[in-house]
């Protein structure tokens, strides 16, 4: 651990041994604390002792070469796309589960898994990746596919061309070498040659928009059938596919392969929520459903596992104490059994640690990462809300602020009145604002319950279930928000009365 304390005059924490600067430090002339200090700061972060040995590995972005709790799951998808590797068309798949049960990471060790078998065969299959959250429409998805062919057979043609070329002059050199191939004379190869270049230059990329949808799926259809493969589309999110843009894809996809002659195109979807297949065409549900995966939550101890996994390559050894990665997956198992969020947690906990300098990550590493996270994801959340809603929940703050307990939905319609009114917003309806507390409740930003108030009939009352401080201000970062703290004295007005 470096020695933060300095002698002398300056108030920096940057506390090297006095480096010759040799007059390499001219830039920083005139900088507080001259040129020690420019030379401190990295120095100093970079020899404090790290508690990690690879953070990647718990990063989401790490694709992790075991997946504990899943052999199953991996195993029945094998089973499937072996016969990709047969030449044969595999049925399609739906895989689903909540979020975190690692859908993503098993269909991915498997796709790679397949196209790695499928180079040592020299078996033509490829699985093709797509994010359905970036990619949610049916142009975007079918131009993306389109445009990955068309580079693969410009790259196929080019070698062909180029081995061609290659036979060629040693054809002219002796003719005999012909023999061994399934050309008879040198004005084959040319005619070969002029095909190849005349397919090369029909391709035509599809551009990001101004296509008619029926040319870009032809010339993802053409582009597929240029040359024999087994094609295993992987529509990762599949049902933000379907909300954005309707089944029109999965229908063009699905009924593909009744008009492919050298090609075969299966697809995976994946998704966290099985109600998008209510919304599906009874013929492409079946069709997308012909094999259904279904990945379960992971508990408690199926959580452990994999962190005990992942955190023998992630810390130096001797960092965690016993009690974090029982804690961390005890956490993760309340949400939902989320391996993302007990990765998270891990990570978070020994970032937590790293900055408190101490050695090892300790329970209230944990604890502190919890609350961290929980704090994240409501500011998001309280930050990405429309104006209206904003104001409700700044109405409610200024309640509470106020000491009100057990606020109803009739004061809340007040303040927020005068909130609009203060910067010039439309005032919506009361039954509106209520629905937007409903929205605020199932976002677990307040906690409201509905109360009988005997012949006065039934209201709603609340209360906040996150940090007032950390909330008032996320809200007040908004710029349209900024003036109504300029109400506040209104409301208080308002409640001494
Ligand atoms: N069995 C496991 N072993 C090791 N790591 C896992 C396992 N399951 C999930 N993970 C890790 O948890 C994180 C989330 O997994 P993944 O992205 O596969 O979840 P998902 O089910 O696809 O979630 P979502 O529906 O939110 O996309 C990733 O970092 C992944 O590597």
């Amino acid at each position: 651990m470096p020695d933060t304390s300095r002698d002398g005059d300056s108030d920096t924490i940057f506390d090297e041994e006095p480096v010759d600067t040799d007059g390499q430090n001219a830039l920083f002339d005139g900088l507080p604390g001259d040129e020690e200090a420019s030379r401190g700061l990295f120095d100093d972060l970079l020899n404090s002792e790290p508690i990690f040995e690879n953070k990647e590995v718990l990063r989401p972005s790490y694709t992790p070469r075991r997946l504990p709790h899943r052999e199953e799951q991996i195993n029945n998808m094998a089973t499937i796309l072996v016969t990709a590797l047969r030449g044969d068309t595999p049925s399609n798949i739906l895989i689903y589960g909540k979020t975190g049960t690692g859908k993503t990471a098993s269909a991915k060790f498997v796709s790679e898994e397949l196209e790695s078998t499928s180079e040592k065969y020299e078996v033509p299959c490829e699985v093709q990746y797509i994010n359905c959250e970036v990619t949610d429409t049916q142009y975007r998805v079918l131009a993306q596919l389109a445009n990955t062919f068309i580079d693969q057979n410009e790259q196929y043609i080019d070698q062909q061309l180029s081995e061609l070329n290659d036979l060629k002059a040693r054809a002219n050199e002796s003719v005999s070498v012909l023999s061994e191939t399934e050309f008879d004379s040198i004005t084959a190869i040319d005619d070969r040659i002029e095909t190849l270049t005349d397919d090369r230059e029909q391709f035509e990329s599809v551009p990001m928009t101004g296509w008619p949808t029926d040319r870009v799926y032809s010339t993802f259809f053409e582009a597929v059938e240029y040359a024999e493969r087994v094609v295993v589309i992987m529509l990762d999110e599949i049902d933000k596919l379907v909300e954005k843009s309707g089944d029109d894809t999965l229908y063009n996809l699905s009924r593909m392969n009744s008009e492919l002659e050298n090609s075969r195109v299966s697809i995976i979807g994946i998704s966290n929520d099985l109600k998008f297949t209510d919304f599906l065409d009874p013929r492409v549900k079946s069709s997308l459903g012909e094999e259904e995966i279904v990945f379960p939550p992971y508990d408690a101890t199926q959580l452990k596992d994999i962190l005990q996994h992942r955190s023998e390559v992630a810390f130096k050894s001797g960092a965690l104490s016993d009690d974090v990665i029982p804690l961390c997956a005890a956490f993760a198992a309340q949400e939902h059994g989320d391996a993302r969020r007990a990765l998270d947690l891990l990570r978070t906990a020994g970032e937590l640690a790293e900055r408190d300098r101490t050695d090892f990550i300790e329970e209230e590493h944990v604890r502190q990462a919890q609350e961290k996270i929980e704090l994240d994801r409501v500011v998001e959340v309280v930050r990405t809300l429309p104006t209206q809603s904003k104001l409700v929940l700044y109405a409610i703050i200024l309640l509470e602020r106020h000491g009100v307990r057990n606020i109803n939905t009739g004061e809340v319609f007040n303040i927020y009145k005068q909130l609009c009114t203060e910067i010039g917003v439309d005032v919506l309806t009361q039954r509106r604002v209520t629905d937007l507390i409903s929205e605020l409740d199932m976002l677990g930003i307040v906690n409201a319950v509905v109360v009988s108030k005997g012949r006065y009939g039934r209201t709603k009352e609340m209360s906040l279930s996150v940090p007032l401080e950390d909330t008032e201000t996320i809200l007040l970062s908004d710029s349209r928000l900024a003036d109504v703290e300029e109400a506040q004295p209104f409301v208080q007005a308002r409640f001494d009365e």
